[in-house]
């Protein structure tokens, strides 16, 4: 008799926008203490899993080539930490489909990590509950928690201790994604500096913004969002200045650097309007190019198939 050959499981995942990012001190354990709103966007993300003889990682689509295939990235220590919990090899290949722009602070890593964790605990049959799957998250990076999770959250400690927030409507978002990235330890370091010589801005409390996104308004929502990163992001990528005034002269609500950047995102009205700024932006000659998303959506997630909407 033939035995069953398992069927290979694809989990997408998406990728997340900061609308709220305080940033305070820096730690003893070289993290800053952060209060981080998460908002989970549609441009997303698709990992594959299937056995295999040996683990191995390929990457298509959005700068893949720039995207390591060996132990650093994250999907192999997912596997490698799931294998060691399950006490077997990690006998498996990884194929990574990129949307989600490289080191553009929209956590594409991050995406992959989360759906590696889901993708290997339905291959392996492992029942893993949420908190586990928490826990490993939060062993992987910052904001691997939050790309299992999706929605709308707000993020303490290192951006991994997450609480759900209250969002009503959809919110429609054009991205202009920029030529090259930004290292995340980089733009954090920055920020430490211009700290040290002045004092750049502080962001408040969420309060408002959370009241905002309860309401479901994008015009009460837009004037709220707020990064203290921005300011080091845009130090140490000055080109970025000319994109966010680029994005509210097309007509969107309001621009902000998305993360540690250098993605910049510009809340619009609704879809039509995101049509229509993401198409101005795209002549503009701001970015090198522009992508539509709307959002909160799921966090990763099992699909039947790529071509699922
Ligand atoms: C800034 C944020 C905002 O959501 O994401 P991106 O915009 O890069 O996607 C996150 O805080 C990034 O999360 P993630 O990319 O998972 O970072 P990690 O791998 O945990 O950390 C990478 C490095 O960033 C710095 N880091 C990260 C998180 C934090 N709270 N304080 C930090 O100082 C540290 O230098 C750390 O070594
Ligand atoms: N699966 C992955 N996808 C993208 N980058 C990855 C991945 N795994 C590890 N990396 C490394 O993480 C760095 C940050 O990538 P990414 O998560 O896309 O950006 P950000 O932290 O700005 O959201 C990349 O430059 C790359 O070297």
């Amino acid at each position: 008799m033939l035995s069953a050959v398992p069927r290979p499981v694809i989990v997408r995942a998406p990728s997340k926008v900061n609308l709220h990012l305080a940033v305070g001190d820096l730690r003893d354990d070289g993290y800053h203490e952060l209060t981080s709103v998460y908002q989970a966007l549609s441009l997303h993300d698709d990992v594959e899993v299937r056995d295999s003889d040996e683990l191995s990682v390929a990457v298509q689509g959005e700068s893949a080539r720039v995207v390591p295939t060996d132990r650093r990235n994250l999907v192999w220590q997912a596997a490698e930490l799931l294998a060691e919990r399950a006490g077997r090899d990690p006998r498996v290949a990884i194929s990574i489909a990129k949307g989600i722009p490289v080191a553009g602070g929209m956590a594409g890593g991050s995406a992959d990590a989360a759906a590696a964790l889901v993708a290997l605990d339905e291959l392996w049959q492992l029942g893993l509950d949420r908190a586990d799957l928490d826990e490993f998250a939060a062993r992987l990076g910052s904001d691997v928690p939050f790309s299992l999770r999706g929605g709308t959250a707000i993020g303490t400690g290192r951006g991994e201790k997450l609480l759900p927030v209250l969002s009503r409507n959809s919110f429609h978002w054009v991205l202009a994604l920029a030529k090259g990235g930004l290292r995340t330890p980089d733009v954090f370091r920055e920020l430490d500096r211009l700290r040290s010589e002045g004092e750049p801005p502080r962001l408040g409390a969420a309060d408002e913004l959370m009241h905002a996104l309860a309401v479901g308004d994008p015009h009460q929502l837009a004037p709220l969002l707020g990064n203290d990163l921005q300011p080091a992001a845009l130090s140490l990528k000055p080109e970025l200045r000319r994109t966010l005034r680029a994005g509210t002269a097309a007509g969107a609500l309001a621009g902000i650097v998305s993360g540690s950047g250098p993605t910049c995102a510009f809340l619009c009205a609704d879809a039509d309007a995101a049509v229509a700024v993401g198409a101005e932006l795209a002549g503009a000659g701001v970015c090198r190019t522009v992508r539509t998303a709307h959002g909160p959506v799921p966090g990763a997630r099992v699909i039947d198939d790529k071509t699922e909407r």
